[in-house]
């Protein structure tokens, strides 16, 4: 493959006291050495790092102090020539340094283009890299070690391992039929490809049983703060982020958009999303916040229904209980620094299974409770010891899933009798569905669209 040489700002802009301006292909340390004073950068060794100054070459003028590290290919992020400049961080001089090195030949680069270009050498397969991506995102803890394990290519071998098998199968399939002649071929190949395909099956409803548990870890368990208005919604997600995020006031109906926050919660992850006062309303913009409130509430995964112990359940309250009925939810009952006009028996009633924690929000109180009981609920230290070998990719998730159908397809296809080379199709799409995942067999404009999203510099 022909590579040109790209180059790019590859820390954040105008932050931080050191940035780097990273360049990668053939040409890399040609354009840095033309600009470099200090050591000869095409004599000195691979991987060392020089101290030196920046020179226009045209008007000779200095321009930076820098360290400059030498990567030669192909043990290199890109498996290319890699120059990495050290300077410091502002803004003029790094843009100054860059537009230096794009004029001496090098071409800006694409978002995620050097990703992508460990990616076409080989260095690292599509899954690695969307995991890549992944750490650059990672919120959580846990999302950060998910993202580790699959740069390291936990995913990949296991994919690569039940591909393996499918090929072994179809290859031993196809030596019989070109020796049909042997006795009881027909059958044992038939035994044969509906023990390997169950086994599959079987490894690949075990992932995606875990992309569940992927998915969490990754995003964060999706948990909705519903309740009527000034009930202090606002106010426990305030608290739980432990940072003023959400406007609280007296005035009911004051949250109307949809604030959205990560916490960690005794070791569980909660993206948790405050929502508006749900009540019948005439006002506009309200009216829009409280449908957008029903929308979150059915996608989420936790919901936590805030009462006020302060005024005494109402229908809307009541018609709340209904919603969460087959939900995973906690009932609190806020404001109990004040008088208590809430009937504590209905409450508990309504709430069925669902845990009832008292809290009141301005003083703090009840939160531990609140976190002991969001611990509970969810499988709180389950996550810690298992296996962290997860999916949680979208697009490997929609992959496993067809490659399942087509191979259901297949064993369907071995009971009914069906001839081995149909089953055939079945088994070798399984295996290029999983291909897919790691980039084997996948189509170009997708490699594009996937490394289009990564940030520039990377
Ligand atoms: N300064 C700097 N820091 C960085 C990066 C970078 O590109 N530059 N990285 C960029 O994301 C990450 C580190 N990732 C890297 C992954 C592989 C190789 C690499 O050179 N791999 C070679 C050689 C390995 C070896 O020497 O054993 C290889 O796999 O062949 C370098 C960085 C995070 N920190
Ligand atoms: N006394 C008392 N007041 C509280 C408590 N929690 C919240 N409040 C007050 O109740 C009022 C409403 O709180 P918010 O958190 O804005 O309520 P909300 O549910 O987000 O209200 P909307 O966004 O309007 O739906 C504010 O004045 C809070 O200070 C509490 O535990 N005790
Ligand atoms: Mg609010």
């Amino acid at each position: 493959m022909d590579f040109d040489t790209i180059a790019a700002i590859s820390t954040p802009l105008g932050e931080g006291a050191i940035a780097i301006v990273r360049l990668s292909g053939d040409d890399a340390v040609n354009i840095a050495a033309q600009i470099f004073k200090g050591q000869n950068l095409t004599e000195v060794k691979s991987h060392t790092i020089h101290y030196g100054k920046i020179i226009d070459p045209e008007s000779d003028e200095l321009l930076e102090e820098v360290m400059v590290s030498v990567m030669r290919a192909p043990k290199t992020f890109t498996r290319q020539d890699v120059i990495e400049i050290n300077c410091h961080g502002g803004l003029a001089s790094v843009n100054r340094l860059l537009e230096l090195v794009l004029h001496l030949g090098a071409r800006l680069a694409e978002p995620g283009e050097f990703t992508k270009r460990a990616f076409l050498n080989g260095r690292i397969d599509l899954s690695q890299a969307e995991a890549v991506m992944d750490l650059i995102r990672a919120k959580t803890d846990k999302a950060m070690k998910v993202a580790v394990k699959q740069l390291d290519g936990k995913l990949s071998r296991l994919i690569s391992q039940l591909r393996q098998d499918l090929i072994e199968t179809v290859a031993h399939v196809e030596v019989n039929i070109d020796y049909p002649e042997y006795d009881d071929v027909e059958e044992m190949t038939e035994q044969l490809m509906l023990e390997k395909t169950k086994y599959v099956y079987s490894e690949i409803e075990r992932l995606l049983t875990m992309a569940r548990q992927g998915k969490i870890l990754r995003e964060g368990i999706s948990t909705a703060i519903i309740g009527r208005p000034n009930v202090g919604k606002s106010s426990l997600m305030n608290t739980l982020v432990q940072e003023n995020k959400a406007i609280v006031t007296d005035i009911p109906g004051t949250t109307r958009d949809i604030i959205e926050e990560y916490v960690n919660v005794r070791g569980v992850p909660l993206r948790l999303v405050d929502t508006a006062g749900i009540r019948e309303t005439d006002d506009i913009v309200e009216k829009i916040g409280v449908e957008r409130s029903r929308q979150v509430l059915k996608e989420a995964d936790l919901i936590l229904l805030v009462l006020n112990g302060n005024e005494a359940l109402t229908d809307q309250d009541r018609q709340l209980f209904d919603l969460i009925k087959n939900m995973q939810a906690i009932v609190l009952i806020n404001k109990t620094d004040l008088v208590q006009l809430i009937d504590r028996n209905e409450v508990n009633l309504l709430a069925d299974e669902h845990q009832v924690v008292a809290t009141a929000l301005v003083e703090e109180a009840g939160i531990d409770q609140l976190e002991q009981a969001i611990a509970d609920t969810f499988f709180a230290g389950q996550l810690e010891g298992s296996d962290l070998s997860y999916v949680s990719n979208v697009r490997h998730i929609q992959l496993l899933r067809q490659a399942l159908q087509a191979l259901d397809d297949a064993i369907h296809a071995i009971a009914d009798g069906m001839p081995m080379d149909l089953i055939q199709i079945d088994v070798t799409r399984t295996w290029q569905l999983l291909g897919e995942i790691v980039g084997d067999t996948v189509h170009e404009s997708l490699i594009d669209q996937l490394f289009s999203q990564f940030c520039l510099g990377k």
